[in-house]
């Protein structure tokens, strides 16, 4: 799966991915009107609207852009409906070569990781069958159990040739508090990542390894460093757009290569039409906006990649 991601990012010119992120405000109201009337104001009425404006959002962007990152836990807030959501939105995707990024961020006890993994990338067993339960290409994962958190990850992605981002800096404003505590002179973050880079040169792909890094784009000066840590990973950088990281911070998350980064915006693109500068466009035509915001976001880009 990370030839076909690096594969589909250079075809593509974009090192992007789309996070569909949807919550039920930033759904237009004529999709809801129409998931109401058929399920009522319900969890499967909520479930309805979000996939309709998934499928919208996916229609009007696949062909510009590698992979999708759907988070888990705008989907979960809507209980089973909103997992059936989930699986309706990463199939979709996938039928239109997306490479999908399960935004899951699990990690736990060996046996209990096993099962996520199993469950999100792999294949459980039924008697004498086995079954994907859902259909990620790669997950986000938390290291904080440790190795053996992370090592069923890593036999159910070598198994599939899956993969997996790990978190190493996180973006949210919090993300100090202990990832970068100092032990033994390094920061805490640094320790994952040389982790990350150790456990990625067990699971090569042809130039990137299945093990990839998540790291934010509001620290980039962290980022720097962290690209030199793991030269093999593929960084997923959350933090553009939303969160304010900019483009004109990006550059050191790439390699000498143009590759190795890639950049995610979920609010940026899937409300693009409720900002300004795409209010042009209207309610009825969010995809539209979405279509639009990804080609600026790819232009934007260009001045973090292009060497
Ligand atoms: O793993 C992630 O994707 C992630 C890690 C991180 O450090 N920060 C972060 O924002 N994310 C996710 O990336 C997305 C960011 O959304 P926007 O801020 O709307 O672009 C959300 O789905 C977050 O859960």
């Amino acid at each position: 799966m990370i030839n076909q991601l690096v594969n589909n990012i250079k075809k593509l010119d974009a090192p992007i991915v789309v996070g569909l992120d949807p919550m039920l405000d930033y759904v237009p109201e004529y999709i809801k009107k129409s998931a109401f009337a058929e399920y009522g104001e319900t969890l499967e009425g909520a479930a309805e609207a979000i996939w309709q404006y998934n499928k919208g959002i996916i229609d009007a962007t696949y062909d510009l852009i590698p992979a999708v990152k759907p988070q888990i836990a705008m989907y979960e807030q809507f209980g089973v409906p909103g997992l059936v959501a989930f699986n309706k939105t990463c199939e979709y995707a996938k039928s239109k070569g997306l490479v999908i990024i399960g935004d899951i961020k699990r990690g736990d006890i060996g046996s209990t990781s096993k099962a996520y993994a199993v469950g999100h990338v792999g294949k459980v067993a039924v008697g004498s069958k086995t079954y994907s339960g859902f259909c990620e290409d790669f997950v986000t994962v938390n290291p904080y159990l440790g190795s053996d958190g992370i090592r069923p990850f890593m036999e159910v992605c070598k198994e599939e040739k899956k993969g997996m981002f790990i978190l190493v800096k996180t973006s949210n404003p919090s993300s100090g508090e202990f990832q970068d505590q100092q032990i033994d002179g390094k920061p805490l973050y640094e320790m994952v990542a040389e982790k990350v880079a150790a456990w990625g040169d067990e699971l090569m792909g042809d130039s990137y390894s299945y093990v990839g890094a998540v790291v934010g784009a509001t620290y980039p000066k962290m980022g720097e460093a962290l690209r030199k840590i793991m030269p093999k990973s593929y960084i997923l950088v959350p933090g553009y757009g939303a969160q304010g990281g900019q483009a004109k911070d990006l550059a050191p998350f790439f390699n000498e290569d143009g590759l190795g980064a890639i950049i995610n915006s979920s609010r940026g693109i899937i409300c693009a039409y409720k900002q300004d500068a795409y209010s042009q466009f209207g309610e009825e035509n969010y995809a539209d906006a979405s279509r639009q915001a990804v080609l600026d976001m790819k232009e934007d880009l260009k001045q973090a990649w292009v060497k």
